[in-house]
């Protein structure tokens, strides 16, 4: 795909680096039978949903699909599901096909899929907080100055953003939020910075009509879904839970930047609150441990979360359960966000904006709402039906 000139919409102070972007870009019109998504951060997870896209093209919509939550989601088939825009930092990326980019270093998941040039170039972002300390020795930045993101993503119709950027970037995440607003976007936001749990951004989106999932991608069966479910289940059956731990740890680059600890503290909350919400008694803060633990290179894209529960049972009997999840930390969630952005675009169609409530409560660790993945299960479905918000 061509690019358009984003000097032929704005003239020449807009251009590449230029300062004045307008308040916002009027609405075009949106294909009715696509998803067209921006993509923000090239890494594993983009990777794994790009070839996600390729694996399963032809899947049948009339029976379960190994590794699928839905075929179709509304009227949309996930062969609809296009990449329109992608953004990273990274000189093996920029200026690359998305398809040639996904395998550059210090990508390192699972191929399961020969993705064909998408025709789609990987613009340049600008930085700003991206590259946490760690990551400084993995890539090398890009010597390319920053692209106009809202025009880009303006020119290319693009629907839904989704951010991908690596954990502890606030500032990014809030520049690329600011683009998605100014160029009528959707967007999905994967990672643990606060943005639809954050009133003051809900209301933007809101005011602007354009929907926003966040915050923070819980994969498929992941440690946070798993430990949840525990937790829930201690509940309902009637064992008090005294204290818990999730240790999570493997190779990716997500483990690296996360040994930073400054970088780590949005995401501990949110991995730990996604699991104390499921609590029927609160526990004391010295009781619950839930976190990322360590980088291990060779587990490369692999993640494994180490669980354990302590707990009282009947007749003030012990009841402990240890478990460890192996995953592969991307696909896991790739999936996930197929399902997300599909969401979002069906709620452009209908005119929704703001947070969607259902669907963030199913899809992410810190949702605006939190519910019992049930519940929010039946919540999304019933969005998806056109029942509910
Ligand atoms: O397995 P969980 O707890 O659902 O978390 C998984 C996801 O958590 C996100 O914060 C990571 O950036 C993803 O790479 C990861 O897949």
């Amino acid at each position: 795909m061509q690019l358009l000139s984003s000097a032929r919409r704005y003239g020449p102070q807009a251009q590449r680096g230029g300062a004045a972007l307008p308040d916002s870009i009027q609405p075009w019109s949106r294909d009715p039978r696509s998803v067209r998504v921006g993509i923000v951060g090239l890494g594993n997870c983009a990777s794994a949903f790009v070839q996600g896209l390729t694996y399963y093209r032809d899947a049948d919509a009339n029976e379960p699909v190994p590794g699928l939550m839905s075929v179709t989601l509304g009227p949309y088939h996930l062969r609809d599901v296009v990449v329109s825009a992608a953004f990273d930092v990274a000189e093996g990326k920029v200026g690359r096909d998305v398809a040639e980019a996904i395998a550059a270093a210090p990508n390192n998941t699972h191929r399961f899929a020969d993705v064909a040039p998408l025709g789609v170039t990987v613009e340049r972002g600008p930085t700003l907080d991206g590259i946490g300390r760690y990551m400084r020795d993995e890539i090398v930045e890009s010597a390319a100055s920053p692209a106009p993101v809202a025009e880009i993503l303006a020119d290319t119709r693009t629907d839904v953003l989704v951010s991908w950027l690596p954990v502890g970037a606030q500032r990014a995440t809030e520049f690329y939020a600011e683009q998605a607003l100014q160029a009528g976007c959707a967007f999905v936001n994967c990672i643990p910075v606060f943005i639809a749990s954050d009133e003051g951004w809900r209301r933007r989106f809101e005011a602007r009509g354009l929907p926003i999932i966040g915050d923070d991608i819980k994969s498929q069966v992941g440690a946070t879904i798993l430990h949840r479910t525990l937790v829930n289940l201690f509940h309902e059956r009637g064992v008090r839970l005294d204290r818990t731990y999730q240790l999570n740890f493997g190779g990716n680059a997500d483990f690296l930047n996360m040994l930073e600890r400054e970088r780590l503290a949005s995401k501990k909350i949110s991995k730990t609150r996604a699991v104390t919400s499921e609590l029927g008694v609160p526990l004391p803060e010295t009781d619950v441990h839930v976190g990322p633990s360590d980088h291990v290179p060779w587990l490369l894209d692999r993640k494994w979360a180490q669980i354990r529960l302590e707990g009282t049972g009947f007749g003030g009997t012990p009841l402990n359960v240890e478990l460890k999840l192996e995953v592969w930390d991307s696909p896991n969630a790739a999936g996930v966000v197929i399902d997300a952005v599909r969401c979002a675009k069906l709620a452009l169609d209908r005119g929704i904006g703001g947070a969607l409530l259902g669907p963030s409560a199913y899809f992410m660790k810190s949702p605006p709402r939190q519910w019992h993945d049930a519940e929010a299960r039946e919540r999304l479905r019933a969005f998806v039906e056109a029942e509910a918000p």
